[in-house]
């Protein structure tokens, strides 16, 4: 069995994915009410017009939902409270299915499991992937991250699913930075585009964001084709070219003047503080994602932000 942790949006359609590969899988929800409208409708409103399969098992008590792989798919900032209030999850193998960078630690999803749980093997999946794609049996490659070879394979084995491709690598560093920090350079293509500011300027983000997320890869020991692969540039260009993308609506949001459901989960937000934290004390040059930090803060106003990266000094690619 696999159990998941977190019946949002991503943590359901992963448990749809196993579960079609008729792994038995359970989905543990910490609302007792969310378990129960799944288990009745065999719905999640988050994920509309999926229908749950009856191969997934639907749980609210914790010890139910444990096995020996367990896939943690709450949002990154709550990930670290998950992890310290259920010690029970010490030894088994934990999958981070989070996108982001901690606030406070500028830790890491594998990091943070690692912090809390020194003795649980840490991985990370994560690429290119909406959830309401994976939902619907779309096909989608993702990039499995685990430091040991050999657990690496056993759980590809484990996580294969009819429309999901997962490659493995150990760079767990690399892979948990792409993820995290496409979210940002996704946020600032989607300010680009609602303030008007046209395709030519989202183009220069996404290339220059790039140059940003192998620069802070590069200092934090990643492999250069981390970046490259499905978990960097890979969810780069999926990320800050789809509308299906909350840190991309987000950004339109700002860039056109409306305001955003604070309810829906934005990662990047967050990691976009943390990751600029991290770099100030690293000396990494970030300056995209400073712009964005200082336009959340309401610091700089959108032309202003982006006469001041065309402003900066002339320098090679
Ligand atoms: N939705 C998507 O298309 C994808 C999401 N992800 C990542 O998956 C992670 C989760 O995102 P979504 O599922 O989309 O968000 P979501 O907002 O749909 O769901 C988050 C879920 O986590 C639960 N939760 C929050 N705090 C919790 C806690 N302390 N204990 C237990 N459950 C808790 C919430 O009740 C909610 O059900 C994010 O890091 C996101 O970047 C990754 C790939 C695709
Ligand atoms: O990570 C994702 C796609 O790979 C989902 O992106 P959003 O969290 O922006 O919706």
């Amino acid at each position: 069995m696999i159990s998941v942790l977190g019946a949002g949006a991503f943590g359901t359609a992963l448990a749809v994915a196993i579960a079609r590969n008729d792994n038995p899988v359970t989905l543990w929800a910490r609302d007792p009410s969310a378990t129960a409208l799944m288990q009745d409708t065999r719905q999640n409103p988050r994920l509309p017009g999926v229908s749950l399969p009856e191969s997934i098992t639907f749980t609210s008590d914790f010890s139910a939902a444990l096995s020996e792989v367990v896939l943690l798919a709450v949002p990154m900032q709550k990930l670290r409270s998950l992890l310290q209030e259920h010690p029970e999850l010490a030894g088994r193998t934990l999958v981070a299915c989070c996108k982001g960078v901690e606030l406070g630690t500028q830790l890491g999803p594998v990091a943070v499991i690692r912090d809390v749980l020194p003795d649980a093997i840490p991985a990370i999946l994560t690429g290119p992937s909406f959830a309401a794609d994976i939902a619907r049996g779309l096909p989608t490659a993702l990039t499995l991250a685990v430091a040991d070879e050999t657990a690496g394979k056993n759980l590809q084995r484990r996580l294969k699913s009819p429309n999901i491709r997962v490659y493995r690598t150990t760079d767990t560093v690399g892979a948990e930075l792409g993820g995290a920090l496409k979210n940002v350079i996704a946020i600032a293509c989607g300010i680009a585009i609602g303030a008007g500011l046209g395709d030519s300027a989202r183009a220069a983000l996404m290339t220059r964001g790039y140059a940003e997320m192998q620069r802070m890869a590069r200092a934090l020991g990643a492999q250069p084709e981390t970046l490259s692969g499905l978990s960097g540039f890979g969810d780069l260009t999926l990320t800050c070219a789809s509308e299906q993308s909350r840190n991309y609506r987000f950004g339109l949001s700002l860039g056109r003047g409306e305001t955003f459901d604070p309810t829906v989960t934005v990662e990047g937000a967050a990691t976009a503080r943390a990751a600029l934290d991290r770099a100030k004390t690293m000396n990494i040059e970030m300056p995209i994602t400073a712009a964005v930090v200082a336009v959340l803060d309401g610091d700089l106003q959108i032309r202003d932000a982006m006469e001041m990266l065309l402003a900066r000094p002339p320098k090679e690619e």
